[in-house]
């Protein structure tokens, strides 16, 4: 065999070496991931970040509302059903102080409606690294769709966090959150779930995320309008038959906007989920509450508001009557109180 043969033969081997070595060490192509940037101080970022940093993880928080909070280092502990996590000190900073992001993982744990603006600071300074956005509801990942952000990842939470004090947090597991891609790969969606799991608080990739986000977003436009609306805790649709029945009907036009955007579900296993969630939280108040007793922003507009919006834009408006009117009733209820 000639040498030119050779070297034809071997060009595909070499080819290959070339770009999986590119691959690995160009961060412009490959992120590396080393840190964990959490942005939104409450109650999920605060317990993602000590369970992170009691596995070794190198975190910090970035205020997601304040663009100049000074670094500091604040001691934060968890509360749980198996026993209170060890104090630990978090980093705490704000965006001004990072130029770059690049070296790690941007977990989105801020209110939904943080998005805009949060996306539009972020665009200089994420380059390729993977943003998890952490976050309930419906087109909440739109913003850095369309500012062209190249890896975005989507959380469904199944795990309920209440801020108790500025330190102190309680924290109830339920299962494994799910994690899926919205924009980027698997191999990523996979590098970023392991970084980010840890026995405290769980994450599992999803394969198909789109039900599973749809699926949560449908129980939160029951929680979220209803039990502020009522002005009582989650445990109402397990304890009361005609809230149940009224969730019902939320569910049956919700599960009906799914199927037309191409997510097949069935208003049974939403049902058994919402109650499974009104059981295990009974006694707490959802988000939207608190937030209207603490005078907040809510984000009604990313829930029943996003379903109008979807059946609006499918000429379905009929469909989803009701559940545009709880979001309109507690939209019109948050700013009352504010
Ligand atoms: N708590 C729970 O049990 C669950 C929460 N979720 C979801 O997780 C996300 C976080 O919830 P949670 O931690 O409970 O919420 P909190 O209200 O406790 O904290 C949210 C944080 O968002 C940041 N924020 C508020 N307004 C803005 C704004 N205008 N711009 C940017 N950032 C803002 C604030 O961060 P900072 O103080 O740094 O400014 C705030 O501390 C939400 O989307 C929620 O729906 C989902 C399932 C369960
Ligand atoms: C419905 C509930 C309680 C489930 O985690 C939730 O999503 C929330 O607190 O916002």
């Amino acid at each position: 065999m000639n040498a030119s043969r050779i070297i034809r033969l071997a060009f595909p081997f070499i080819l290959n070496y070339v770009v999986y070595y590119i691959y690995l060490f160009t961060p412009e192509i490959y992120p590396i991931m080393n840190k964990i940037y959490i942005i939104g101080y409450g109650a999920i970022g605060k317990v993602l970040a000590v369970a992170l940093k009691l596995n070794g993880h190198e975190v910090c928080i970035i205020r997601g509302s304040i663009a100049d909070a000074p670094p500091q280092l604040q001691e934060i502990t968890v509360e749980s059903a198996s026993g209170n996590w060890p104090s630990t000190e978090i980093h705490i900073g704000s965006l001004q102080q990072f130029r770059s992001l690049e070296d790690g993982i941007i977990v989105l744990a801020n209110k939904s409606f943080g998005n805009a603006r949060l996306s539009e600071v972020l665009q200089s300074k994420v380059g390729n690294a993977p943003i998890v956005i952490m976050q309930n509801g419906l087109g909440v990942e739109r913003s850095f769709i369309e500012k062209g952000f190249s890896n975005i990842y989507r959380t469904v939470l199944f795990a309920t966090s209440q801020n108790l004090q500025d330190g102190l947090v309680r924290f109830k597991p339920v299962a494994a959150s799910a994690v899926g891609v919205v924009k980027g790969n698997e191999q990523l969606l996979n590098e970023t779930v392991e970084q980010l799991n840890t026995p405290q608080f769980p994450f599992r990739a999803e394969k198909s995320i789109q039900p599973v986000i749809w699926k949560k977003a449908i129980s939160n436009c029951v929680f979220n309008s209803i039990c502020p609306l009522l002005e009582t805790d989650n445990g109402i649709f397990h304890r009361d038959e005609n809230a149940l029945a009224l969730a019902r009907r939320i569910i049956a036009e919700c599960v009906e906007i799914a199927a037309a955007e191409g997510i097949r579900l069935h208003a049974d296993e939403v049902e058994a989920s919402l109650l499974q969630i009104s059981r295990s939280s009974d006694g707490q108040l959802i988000s939207t509450y608190q937030d209207i007793l603490n005078k907040r922003e809510t984000e009604i507009e990313t829930l029943n508001l996003e379903v109008a919006a979807i059946a609006q834009r499918l000429h379905k408006q009929h469909v989803v009557r009701e559940t545009r009117l709880l979001g309109e009733l507690t939209l019109l209820k948050s700013k009352l109180h504010r």
